[in-house]
């Protein structure tokens, strides 16, 4: 099977992957530690080079995407803020940052979109604080902030439960619910479900780099559930224009 394929430190991490994603799909991509999720949605994304195949976002290669507003992306861990001291606000407000034109200032929707994302994620009242002081947990809340404010088709999300206690997971799903029913479309990496379950669509499960199951989320009694199973889903075969698009190229 040619598909698309990562290196790293020259050891096969992704073999013979192909994936699309949909317009308002849900989908959640599991595996074992280390079976390559945050690679597969990296590369996905264009942040970590392929060996072969090729990604799409929105029908364009990486390097001539335009339109990077349309994608919330929220990293395993915090990677912004380092040791300069910065504001709970000044973080989730830089997810305007691919909405706003160049020279243009920050606005009123700007501000608006910001503190509407801290609401969401219940952090309003911590705005002025050092993201420092925030637990790791809290922390996760504030990058998914940042992508909601962005106001993006299309969340990226690695790992979004990890290390949140189970108030916040069950706020970040009914949350990712409420943009699955406005048509948001929606790809996380995830060890379990729990509390995102029911928003979830589809399955993707990795195993040694590859695709072992796509299909109807592990929730699902029987055969199709069970990783390995050699189900293939039909947005796998189908050639649309999706927000990730994933193909080999021969
Ligand atoms: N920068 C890197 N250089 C070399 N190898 C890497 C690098 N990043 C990841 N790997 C290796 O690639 C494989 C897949 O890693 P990846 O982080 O994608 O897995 P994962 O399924 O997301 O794991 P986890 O559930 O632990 O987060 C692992 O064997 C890992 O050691």
């Amino acid at each position: 099977m040619n598909g698309g394929q990562v290196d790293l430190d020259r050891r096969p991490v992704l073999r013979g992957i192909d994936l699309s994603v949909e317009p308002g799909e849900a989908v959640a991509v599991l595996g074992a530690n280390g079976s390559g999720k945050s690679t597969l949605v990296r590369a996905l994304l264009g942040l970590v080079p392929l060996s072969g195949g090729r990604t799409l976002l929105y029908g364009s290669p990486p390097d001539r995407f335009r339109e990077w507003w349309r994608i919330g992306y929220v990293p395993q861990r915090l990677s912004v803020g380092g040791g300069v001291p910065t504001t709970i606000r000044e973080v989730v407000a830089s997810g305007r940052i691919s909405r706003q034109r160049r020279l243009r200032p920050t606005g009123a929707a700007d501000r608006e979109a910001t503190m509407r994302a801290l609401e969401t994620v219940g952090l309003a009242d911590r705005a002025s604080d050092p993201v420092q002081s925030l637990s790791g947990g809290q922390q996760q809340r504030v990058l998914i902030a940042r992508a909601l404010a962005g106001e993006p088709d299309t969340f990226v999300m690695d790992e979004p439960t990890a290390g949140v206690d189970s108030e916040s997971q069950l706020l970040l799903a009914e949350t990712l619910s409420v943009l699955v029913a406005r048509g948001k479309t929606v790809l996380l990496v995830a060890h379990e479900l729990g509390p995102l379950e029911p928003l979830i669509t589809r399955a993707v499960v990795l195993r040694h780099g590859s695709v072992c199951h796509d299909g109807p989320p592990p929730r699902a009694v029987g055969t199709h559930a069970l990783p390995g199973h050699d189900h293939v889903h039909p947005h796998a075969v189908q050639a649309p224009v999706g927000p990730l698009d994933w193909r080999p190229t021969s």
